[in-house]
Order: structure tokens, then C-alpha cells, then sequence
């Protein structure tokens, strides 16, 4: 006879407001060990402020929590569900930039104090990253400011894994596959799967739909404050999924392949491009119109690329194509303005004092100056168009930035670049954390501005998007490895360049 799971973590009618908006609107919520929980809805549909309720981070406005069977509403808070099992690896992500890697493991784990202590931090760190990400390459010494985004995801993963002292039995996960690339992404999620297999559970929240069916055993679904649906996650699918969502799933949304038209027409390119540690004559370069691709995996010269780029000095029109590409060595050069939707936007995106609407109008204050002041009339009509434009929910866009969700801050940071007077437009794997309903939107704009003339670089982690590109550059240990235009663009050809070393 098979035991009843235990029960570990039991909401019932949680609510919770900010201001005027019904942020949880009476939601139940049972976890139970063994078991690998997703949680997808919308951006901004309480999936972030239904997770802080259960981590002890906010406290219900009303609904009872109960830890196993005691309930403990009123009486909870950080250090109880720490207590409980409980740990946390969030969007923003709360590494200190200042620490080590060991040092930030000791933050966790009060355990490990007295002589030697940052030593046995190390270690307790290093073997969970060999755990879950052979072949990490991150040392106990680094300075976590010093790693990629996507090495400081692996370091806070493994943290929230870790156990000193106290049984882990619920780690929350709240879009961890983001910043890694496609397989990084697989060796989380396969650990995921056997860490529930073990006894353990894991809420994974994700708006790539494809891994919550791979990884998950139950689906709930939120839309509005409310779980609309929760069911077994085989009796779901992709399209049943986006539908509970609120969406309508547009598949093959990309132009196909036989469609491709080069827009390479011998005018000279608008980008050129190469990575300094580039040896032969590889360079990038990006056309009017045109929508490129940098792929590869996490950390190999994409980001560095994107920033040669957007540090590069206008050109005039005349001198078009005269230097990068013949360069030996790196060099970039652009013959228009340049925006940027930055990838981290935590560290860079972001002004966290502002409102939505500076945050969004930043980019084009020129256009909005009346004398030495910004036109307030302006920075609203732009918002609010934008507001519009890719549904960024709030109920006030003079509200501070960090009132809307992860997924809607994101938004406000295309509406910042798409909206500028910029021609060439950088992005730096720009769709983190935005759902799929809004992503098909956003891959519409860029092909209609693209189609109107603006040139896009695109940086993604995501091997799926590469198919909105007319042309991919694939990166490995710094260099362009491949140079692939969309009709002999496949994910093989991709996955093969990023790995086989050079002869
Ligand atoms: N601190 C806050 N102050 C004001 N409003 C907030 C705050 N935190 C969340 N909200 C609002 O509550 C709602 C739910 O946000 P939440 O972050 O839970 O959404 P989410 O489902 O996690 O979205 P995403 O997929 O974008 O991460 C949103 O409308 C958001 O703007």
C-alpha cells in the first residue's frame, strides 16, 4: 500500500492588496513532498507575491498558513519557513556583488562559523554547483560581481540547495532557467527531477511552457490573482496551457525559412563588428531592416559583443562599412543611434527611484525637452501609448518602477528602446521573465519596426527566438564561430558550432 504524501506546506484564501490592485484574490495552495509544483500565469498574475506569502516575506492581508499541520497564520515569517525547509531562489537575485562565492554561501548558512569557515563554505557550495552544473567553472574565491548573470543564477541555485544544517524539503524556484543557456537549462532541470524523485519539492515557476511539462508532475495555473486551473501537467498542453493563461497560443509565428528574403543587397551595413579576440576574417555585420541573431552558449563573448557595439561612435553615412570589417583585431562601428534593453536589469536597466513613465521616457528626454525641462504631457503620451502598446499592468504608470512585476519592469525596458529615436536597437536576451502572450506581441513589433527599417542585434539564450532572425552569428570562447543567414539556420547547426572545438 502506498503511503499518503506528507503534506508540507498547506495556503487557504490568501488575499493580498497593494494600493488599489488585488494582487492575491483568495488563493489556496497545498504542497506535498515528493513533488515538482509549476506555477505559470501572465505577468503580473500574483505568481512573485503568491511565493513571498509562502516564503514569510509578506504576510496575507487574509487566508491561514499552515506548516505541515500546525497552522501557523499570524506567526509566520522568513525565519519560521526557513525553519519549515523553505528556500528561495528569486528573479531579482540577492547574492552580495561585493562577496565571494564562499562568503555568500556562509550568508546562508549561519552553520558554517569558527575556524575555517570560509574554506568549509567553499566546499559545501562547490560540491552542490558540481552537482547540479558539471562543469561549472565557478570557483569558491570569485567575486560574484566578477561572474556572468548566468553563473550568478548557478551560485544562488546551488545556495538554495545546500544543506548545513536543517533538512531542505521545499525550494522555490522562480524562473531559473532565464539567464542559462539551453544546457545549463537541462542539467537544472534533469537535478530538479531527481531532487523530487528523492523525496524533496520544488515549485518551478517558468513562462518557457516547454520546460514546466518536461519537469513538472502538477500545473496550477494563475490569471488575475486567482488559479484559474491545476491539474495533473499530462492532462496539459502546450496550447491548453497558453489557454488557461488568458492567450491565444500563436505557434509558428516566425516567417518560415523558405520565406527568407536577404536583405544583404550590397548597400553598406548599418553594424560591423568583431570580437577582439577574433583571428580570422569572421565579422558581424547588421543591415537596414534587418533582424540578427547572436547565439551560442551563456558567456562567450555575446554580451561583450553587444556592448563593443553600443559604445561605438556614430559614423558618418559616408565612411558606411569602412572599418570593422577589415580590421584586424575587434572593433565596432554603427552609423545611427544606438539603444540598448540591457540584459541584467536589476544592475543595469532598471532606476529604481523612478517612475514607470521616466523610466520609459529616459531614452528619448531630448525629444521631450520644452527648454530646460521635460514636457510632462510628452513622457505621459509615450508611456501611456507603450502602456497600451504591450499591456504593462499598473494602475498608474507615475507609480515607482518597482511596483510592477518582473515581467512588466522588463516591458517597460523595450518601451524605453523601442520607443527612442534609435535605429539600431542592441538586446541583451531581452525576454527574461516575459510571458508568452506578451512575447508574441513583442516579436511583432520588432518585426514591423525592422520591416519599416530598424536594425535589431538580438542576443538570446533561447534557441526558439533565433528563428525570428534573418541572420544568426553563432559565438564560442569569444570568437563568431558561425555565420548562418535564416535559410540554413537549423538548432543542430546551432548546438554543433557552439561546442566543437576549433582543430
Ligand atoms: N511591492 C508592490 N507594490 C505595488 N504593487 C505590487 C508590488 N508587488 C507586486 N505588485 C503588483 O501585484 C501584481 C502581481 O505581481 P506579481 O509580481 O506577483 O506577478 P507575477 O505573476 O509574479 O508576474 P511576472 O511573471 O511578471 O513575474 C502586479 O499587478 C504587480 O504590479
Amino acid at each position: 500500500m502506498s503511503e499518503r504524501p506528507e503534506r508540507i506546506f498547506h495556503l487557504d484564501g490568501v488575499e493580498k492588496h497593494f494600493g488599489a490592485v488585488h494582487a492575491l484574490a483568495g488563493v489556496d495552495l497545498v504542497i506535498t513532498a515528493g513533488e515538482c509544483l509549476g506555477l505559470v500565469g501572465h505577468n503580473g498574475a500574483g505568481k512573485s507575491t503568491l511565493m513571498n506569502v509562502l516564503s514569510g516575506t509578506l504576510s496575507p492581508d487574509r487566508g491561514t498558513i499552515r506548516v505541515g499541520t500546525a497552522d501557523v497564520t499570524g506567526r509566520y515569517g522568513v525565519s519560521q519557513a526557513h525553519a519549515a525547509g523553505l528556500r528561495c531562489v528569486f528573479q531579482e537575485l540577492s547574492l552580495c556583488p561585493n562577496l565571494t562565492v564562499a562568503e555568500n554561501a556562509r550568508i546562508m548558512h549561519p552553520a558554517l562559523r569558527g575556524f575555517g569557515w570560509r574554506k568549509r563554505a567553499g566546499a559545501v557550495i562547490v560540491s552542490k554547483l558540481d552537482e547540479i552544473f558539471p562543469g561549472h567553472g565557478v570557483d569558491a574565491n570569485d567575486i560574484v560581481g566578477d561572474l556572468s548573470i548566468a553563473r550568478r543564477q548557478m551560485v544562488e541555485i546551488a545556495r538554495a540547495f545546500s544543506e548545513t544544517e536543517g533538512r531542505v524539503k521545499l525550494v522555490i524556484l522562480d524562473e531559473p532557467t532565464s539567464s542559462l543557456d539551453a544546457v545549463v537549462a537541462e542539467q537544472l532541470l534533469s537535478f530538479v527531477r531527481r531532487y523530487v524523485e528523492g523525496g524533496g519539492a520544488c515549485i518551478l515557476i517558468s513562462h518557457l511552457l516547454g520546460e514546466i511539462l518536461s519537469t513538472c508532475d502538477r500545473v496550477i495555473v494563475m490569471r488575475d490573482g486567482k488559479v484559474v486551473d491545476a491539474r495533473p501537467a499530462r492532462d496539459f498542453t502546450r496550447t491548453s496551457l497558453v489557454g488557461a493563461m488568458g492567450s491565444v497560443a500563436k505557434e509558428e509565428d516566425a516567417a518560415k525559412a523558405g520565406d527568407f528574403v536577404s536583405k544583404r543587397t550590397g548597400a553598406a551595413p548599418r553594424v560591423t563588428a568583431r570580437p577582439p579576440a577574433q583571428a580570422d576574417t569572421m565579422a558581424l555585420s547588421a543591415h537596414r531592416g534587418e533582424v540578427v541573431g547572436l547565439a551560442g552558449l551563456e558567456g562567450h563573448g555575446q554580451t561583450a559583443m553587444l556592448l563593443q557595439i553600443y559604445s561605438a561612435k556614430p559614423r558618418t553615412r559616408a565612411r558606411a562599412g569602412s572599418r570593422a570589417g577589415s580590421q584586424a583585431g575587434g572593433g565596432a562601428s554603427v552609423d545611427a543611434p544606438v539603444a540598448l534593453v540591457a540584459g541584467d536589469r536589476q544592475t543595469d536597466g532598471v532606476f529604481p527611484l523612478w517612475s514607470i513613465a521616466r523610466n520609459i521616457g529616459i531614452r528619448s528626454i531630448r525629444a521631450m525637452r520644452r527648454g530646460p525641462l521635460i514636457d510632462p504631457r510628452q513622457e505621459n503620451e509615450m508611456a501611456e501609448s507603450w502602456r497600451a502598446r504591450i499591456k504593462i499592468r499598473t494602475p498608474d504608470i507615475h507609480d515607482n518602477i518597482l511596483s510592477l512585476s518582473g515581467g512588466n519592469q522588463q516591458k517597460a525596458l523595450f518601451a524605453r528602446a523601442l520607443g527612442s529615436d534609435a535605429e539600431i536597437v542592441l538586446m541583451d536576451d531581452p525576454m527574461r521573465g516575459v510571458d508568452v502572450g506578451t512575447k508574441q506581441e513583442v516579436y511583432g513589433i520588432i518585426r514591423d519596426e525592422a520591416a519599416k527599417g530598424r536594425t535589431f542585434v538580438w542576443y538570446t539564450t533561447e534557441l526558439d527566438e533565433l528563428k525570428n532572425c534573418d541572420h544568426v552569428y553563432v559565438f564560442r570562447n569569444g570568437r563568431i564561430v558561425a555565420d548562418l543567414p535564416r535559410d540554413q539556420l537549423t538548432e543542430e547547426k546551432v548546438l554543433q558550432s557552439s561546442f566543437t572545438e576549433d582543430a
